[in-house]
């Protein structure tokens, strides 16, 4: 555990009111709804055969205002691919479905381009979406000059505790904490209520992952809505008020931080316990197998093939996400 990083989840429902069963669900009145989100891609094979092949098969998830969930998935699980299709950025190839509403209305072209870098802020996932040739200060003011908008800049440099002389850095010379402190920054400094961050923590030291998380986390305590997109199930624990879980390019299961305890008793879907288990804390107890390519398991639960508990059902049948002990689970047979 890093220094300054602090375990939020339950206490921050409950100072927001909020009950138990919002806890996992969410708040009310989201600002970013997610549903049904399909991204696929067409790619062109020998002889110009056309395939299409699937990356995001179902993905279900609301971020509300001053709350910090965590999208976890691993490596090339489509996390990227998420972010990018809120923003409305998915490359030419790629097709997408399922809805995506911000503030309550549906996030089409023309809104997104009014909103984008503004209201809504994505944080990439590479430092290297940095200009090279631009100061820290400047890249995270952007377009906005003047002394109020130095002093902004000294006071969301200081809450985030990226020194004063970082301002006068090059990309190059900023670690890789630093750099992502700066585009926090820089969406704070834009006016972000939705933030989307595609959180590259691998390659970071643990200390310093932790530390740049914990911006995104004042930023939710300031009242954004904060996406956060890692593979890192230990390093989101500290920040999130929810978790989603990705597995073969599905939700699976939607928890409160609060839910991750003990042997995992709490937790819905096979698979999350099994991640929470792997932990090194928790026994470190690998799953084996692999998981599948979503289009390999269209027709039956992605999980199937490697749970303790799977029944023929499972194996004929893709189960749908669905309410379950205050969260969400897509698994025929719960816990
Ligand atoms: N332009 C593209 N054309 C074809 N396939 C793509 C394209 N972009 C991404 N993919 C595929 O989509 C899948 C998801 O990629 P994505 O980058 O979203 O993963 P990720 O979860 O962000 O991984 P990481 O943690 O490594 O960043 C991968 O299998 C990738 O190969
Ligand atoms: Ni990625």
């Amino acid at each position: 555990m890093a220094i300054g990083a602090k375990r939020v989840p339950a206490q921050e429902a409950s100072r927001r009111g909020a009950s138990s069963e919002e806890a996992a669900l969410g708040a009310a009145a989201p600002l970013l709804e997610i549903e049904g989100l399909r991204v696929s891609f067409l790619q062109y094979g020998r002889g110009l055969q056309r395939r299409t092949v699937q990356a995001l098969a179902g993905v279900d998830l609301s971020v509300g205002a001053g709350e910090l969930v965590a999208l976890v998935g691993s490596s090339g699980s489509g996390k990227s691919l998420l972010a990018h299709a809120v923003m409305g950025l998915l490359p030419d190839n790629a097709r997408s479905s399922g809805s995506i509403r911000y503030a309550g209305e549906p996030l089409d072209g023309e809104r997104l381009l009014r909103l984008r870098g503004k209201e809504l802020a994505l944080v990439p996932q590479g430092v290297t979406y940095l200009d090279p040739l631009l100061r820290a200060g400047e890249q995270a003011l952007g377009r906005q000059r003047g002394p109020q908008a130095r002093s902004r800049l000294r006071a969301v440099f200081s809450r985030f505790g990226l020194p004063e002389r970082a301002e006068r850095l090059y990309p190059h010379q900023l670690s890789g904490g630093m750099a992502r402190k700066v585009l926090v920054s820089a969406a704070a400094l834009g006016g972000a209520r939705l933030v989307v961050a595609d959180e590259p923590t691998p390659g970071m030291e643990a200390g310093k992952a932790a530390e740049a998380l914990q911006a995104l986390r004042e930023l939710a305590d300031g009242g954004c809505g904060v996406l956060l997109l890692t593979h890192d199930i230990e390093a989101a624990l500290r920040v999130a008020d929810r978790v989603a879980v990705l597995y073969a390019g599905e939700a699976v299961e939607l928890a409160a931080a609060s839910d991750f305890a003990g042997a995992g008793e709490r937790l819905r879907h096979p698979y999350t316990r099994a991640l929470w288990q792997a932990l090194p804390a928790n026994g470190f107890r690998p799953l084996p197998g692999v998981q599948p390519a979503p289009e390999e398991a269209a027709a039956s639960c992605a999980f199937a093939a490697r749970c303790g508990q799977a029944a023929p059902e499972c194996r004929a049948a893709k189960p749908a996400m669905r309410v379950w002990r205050g969260g969400q689970v897509r698994c025929f047979k719960p816990d």
